[in-house]
């Protein structure tokens, strides 16, 4: 690899947005992947770790990181925007795709060791590491449009008409400081540090003009979104994401992932809505709960994963079958049976959420963990919020949780090469 600190310096100091040093750098090493192009090692760290030097593609139909393979590590982040000047935003979204394309490539954004005693443009703790299949996910709230009924950007005749806030739902005790947000970014990575060090950078990036308004740490997934992927298991030991949507089923994305093709808003057409659910868990009483009690609450076998009545976790859950008492097996209450698609006239999501635990809660010296609950869907509104407020009434799972966070973006469609993200949305 080339020696990063004896390049030539590029756009040298990013105080205010700038693309100068971004397109510099961008110039002056060629196309993506190029040798010495300030990476972080491709192509040395895949000889030794070939899935850590694998990249997932940044430019499609949609964004990566929604219907591609979920990966372990996850840093998500809010942020709000300091500017009603449109050309400041629009001049962000430039330059946080240029930076994205090389992160996702496992490329610095710029130079580690500038010549002429400015501050490094790449944060460089991600020099030397492969991306590990890292994803980066860039997605528009409700209050980008309009905040206090303002038409602050100029822009409110380009909201798509699902992207409203969630509203009150049964069970919500929601910490304002853990929800919405103007804007955000997911980075989904195999390495914690590659995952972090994109969104810092990408933060840092847009210093001026955005502000982190809060993040989360994800530590281990909790579903699987390709079938060649295994189940996880969630913080309370159960196998997590068996009956998700799966990259694979082409069809039903169309009809529950993705925004319809005749969307009226250009930018939105291949995208869809993200919806984050920071779940507490109340581990300390579901480790006092019986096995029985536990699996009843969800509907299914603890170790096995496979429906109560059923043998194996892929068994086709049957929530008419009866125990010898004529009860059925899977009760009223289950989690699954109120989740499932034939209880709730065929709500649908892609789950892609992921465990996390900050700590411990001072009021109560209880553990601070649970459930990052993502979801991505056609339209917020009829699938999520609507399968919310029935699980926020009847869940037997509710005495074991609590949603402290909630976040509702729209995640423009998918960016072709040398266009950028949400390009549409200023045209
Ligand atoms: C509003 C949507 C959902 C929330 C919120 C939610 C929270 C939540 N879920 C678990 C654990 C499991 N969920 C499972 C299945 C499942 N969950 C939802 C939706 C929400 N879950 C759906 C749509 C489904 C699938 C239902 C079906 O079709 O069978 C399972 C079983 C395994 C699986 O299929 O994934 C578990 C386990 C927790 C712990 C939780 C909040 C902390
Ligand atoms: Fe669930």
């Amino acid at each position: 690899m080339t020696d990063r600190a004896a390049q030539p310096a590029h756009g040298t100091s990013r105080r205010g947005l700038t693309r100068r040093g971004l397109l510099g750098v961008a110039g002056a090493v060629g196309v993506a992947g190029a040798a010495g192009a300030g990476g972080y090692a491709i192509a040395e760290a895949s000889d030794e770790a070939p899935d850590h030097g694998a990249t997932v593609p940044f430019h499609g139909a949609h964004q990566a990181g929604i219907a591609t393979p979920a990966q372990d590590r996850l840093v998500f982040a809010a942020f709000d925007l300091l500017t009603d000047d449109v050309a400041q935003v629009r001049e962000l979204f430039q330059i946080w795709t240029e930076a994205a394309e090389r992160l996702t490539a496992g490329q610095a954004v710029g130079p580690l060791a500038p010549s002429d005693g400015e501050p490094p443009e790449d944060t460089g703790e991600a020099h030397g590491l492969p991306p590990a299949r890292l994803t980066v996910t860039f997605g528009i709230g409700p209050s980008f449009f309009e905040r206090d009924g303002e038409d602050r950007l100029g822009l409110a005749h380009r909201r798509p008409a699902a992207l409203r806030r969630l509203g009150a739902l049964p069970g919500d005790q929601l910490d304002p400081e853990r929800s919405d947000g103007d804007l955000c970014v997911q980075a989904c990575s195999n390495d914690p540090q590659v995952a972090f060090h994109a969104v810092r950078n990408l933060a840092r990036l847009g210093r001026g003009v955005v502000v982190l308004r809060w993040t989360q740490l994800g530590f281990g997934r909790t579903s699987t979104t390709s079938r060649s992927q295994d189940t996880p298991r969630n913080l309370m030991g159960f196998k997590d994401g068996t009956n998700n949507l799966r990259a694979e089923e082409a069809e039903r994305l169309d009809r529950h992932v993705w925004v319809a093709p005749d969307e009226p808003q250009r930018w939105m057409r291949g995208g869809s809505y993200l919806v984050a659910r920071r779940i507490r868990m109340l581990i300390e009483s579901w480790d006092r709960a019986a096995i029985d009690e536990q699996e009843r609450v969800i509907g299914r076998r603890k170790i096995s994963g496979a429906p109560i009545g059923r043998q194996d976790e892929f068994d086709p859950v049957d929530l008419r079958a009866r125990g010898g008492d004529g009860l059925p097996l899977i009760g009223d209450t289950a989690h699954i049976r109120l989740a499932s698609p034939d209880t709730t006239k065929g709500i649908e999501l892609l789950r892609r959420g992921y465990s996390f635990t900050d700590g411990i809660d001072p009021r109560t010296g209880q553990l601070d963990a649970g459930l990052f609950f993502l979801a991505y869907q056609r339209d917020p509104h009829r699938q999520f919020a609507a399968l919310q407020r029935r699980l926020g009434t009847a869940d037997a799972l509710n005495e074991y949780i609590k949603h402290t966070g909630s976040a509702v973006f729209a995640i423009p469609g998918g960016i072709g090469r040398g266009r950028w993200l949400a390009q549409d949305l200023f045209a």
